[in-house]
């Protein structure tokens, strides 16, 4: 398991909720809702998952944030794991599955309350993914889900609906399929998809989508995992060893995006002698980090403010600059399976405009001779190369290569010998991408000012 920050979740009141209906307390006289026997019908793991992916749906919530709440502290540990894998599997099989459902429908045009649909995204779901579910649960709770969230007159067709789906095979992998019909397959979109084909190849974007189908697993590239090592993505890991890496005798060293943390503790872990400061904009996200870094003895030093990296007036130069910038983070779909439900393409030119400011302004900070790593999540080219190239355009600032970087924490035995990593480098770049490289889609690149 990673270690993640101890997330504040926003609870949502009554009024938000869209939760089933199940109060125990319910009169039986009002009959626009449903009878108190429906809640016996109902595991509470599933009345959790329903509740918290309508919030998700609604933009109410992060699926993290809101699994890790108030709303799943009640159940028991085998309902809570029931509930995870539920919200993120529905997350991550959505599209797919929306594909398969409208194929069922009298009407494929026809739009369905999000009750309903979610109701039965989540039957599909446990019929086609989750083995150990018998089908006569996924199904009856889906149509007292349904029920019990004031759609009654929709549960004879969910009932149909899911009967066809458990009745029909899986579905299976075709041997000459387009993008466009993997991506669905896959439960990504489609132009999404399209663009990773058009930049890293079709064979790379396959891999991709099906590496964001798995739950992350624990990584296997470095040679030490855990301990005093935080436990995150090995491709967040790799992008702190590396800017750690480049500037190994940094007296100062400044992570300007730093919530939540994870990074910061792997430059803390590995320069030890230098001085720590990380920063970042939001309140909330830098208390997160800061109750993080207390778990870790070595990060004491590490002192920590919210700053806008974008338009900070102090003028403290630094021999060492981690600049991760906030992203898309399409190369985090497997941890952040509802990106893709919300994403826009138009949202890279706004991350990028963004991405710029806040480089242009980290590379001021600069001391001469000093290194400076730029990084995002994203598999676009918008939000990596490019913005390095339109900031540095003209500048006295030059790239060096991650290569020999990546040699040396294998020949200093961090990363493993083994870790295949020859294909993670483009043009003198650090680009992971996920199902290829076995972490987190990550960019990053090294930069020298003269
Ligand atoms: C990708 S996350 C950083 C992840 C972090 N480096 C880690 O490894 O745990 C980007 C962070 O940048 C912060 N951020 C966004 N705009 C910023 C700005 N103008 N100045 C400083 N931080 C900013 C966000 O609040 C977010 O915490």
């Amino acid at each position: 398991m990673k270690d993640k920050p101890n997330r504040g979740a926003g609870k949502p009141t009554p009024r938000q909720s869209a939760a089933p209906k199940h109060s125990a307390t319910r009169k039986r006289s009002d009959s626009a809702r449903p009878a108190p026997v429906v809640a016996a019908k109902i595991s509470p793991a599933r009345v959790a998952a329903f509740e918290i992916l309508t919030l998700v749906g609604q933009g109410k919530g992060h699926s993290d944030e809101l699994l890790h709440s108030a709303r799943t502290e009640v159940l028991s540990p085998e309902d809570r794991n029931l509930a995870t894998a539920l919200v993120m599997g529905v997350l991550r099989w959505q599209i797919a599955l929306d594909a398969r459902i409208r194929l069922l429908l009298q009407r494929p045009e026809q739009r369905l309350a999000e009750p309903v649909a979610i109701a039965l995204r989540m039957g599909a779901f446990q019929l086609l993914h989750l083995d150990r579910i018998p089908a006569h649960a996924a199904l009856s709770e889906s149509v007292e889900l349904c029920r019990a969230a004031g759609e009654p007159h929709a549960t004879g067709m969910v009932n149909a609906i899911l009967r066809k789906v458990a009745a029909a095979q899986k579905p299976g992998k075709r041997l000459h399929e387009s993008v466009a019909a993997f991506a669905e397959r896959l439960g990504h979109p489609q132009w999404l998809v399209e663009r990773w084909a058009k930049a890293y190849g079709r064979e790379a974007a396959l891999a991709i989508c099906e590496a964001d189908q798995r739950e992350p697993a624990d990584g296997v590239m470095f040679v030490e995992n855990g301990g005093d090592l935080p436990l995150i993505d090995d491709g967040s890991r790799l992008v702190a060893e590396i800017a750690a890496a480049a500037a190994p005798e940094a007296r100062n060293v400044w992570d300007c995006c730093a919530a939540p943390g994870g990074k910061t503790l792997v430059l803390a872990k590995r320069l030890a002698s230098a001085e720590v400061m990380a920063t970042d904009v939001s309140p909330k996200r830098l208390a997160q980090m800061q109750a993080r870094l207390r778990r870790y003895e070595y990060a004491e030093r590490v002192k920590s403010a919210v700053v806008d990296a974008a338009t900070s007036k102090d003028d403290a130069r630094f021999d060492l600059i981690l600049c991760d910038v906030p992203c898309s983070g399409t190369g985090t779909l497997a941890a952040n399976p509802e990106i893709r439900h919300r994403l826009k393409v138009e949202e890279f030119a706004r991350q990028a405009e963004r991405q710029k400011v806040i480089l242009a302004a980290a590379l001021k900070r600069l001391a001469p001779g000093g290194r400076l790593v730029y990084s995002t999540c994203s598999l676009e080219p918008e939000e990596c190369e490019q913005v390095v190239e339109a900031v540095v355009a003209g500048s006295d600032v030059r790239r060096l290569e991650v290569g020999p970087l990546i040699a040396q924490l294998k020949d200093r035995g961090v990363l493993r010998r083994d870790a295949e990593l020859s294909s993670a480098v483009r043009d003198g770049a650090l680009r992971t991408l996920p199902g290829v490289n076995g972490c987190d889609g990550f960019f990053a690149v090294v930069l020298e000012r003269g």
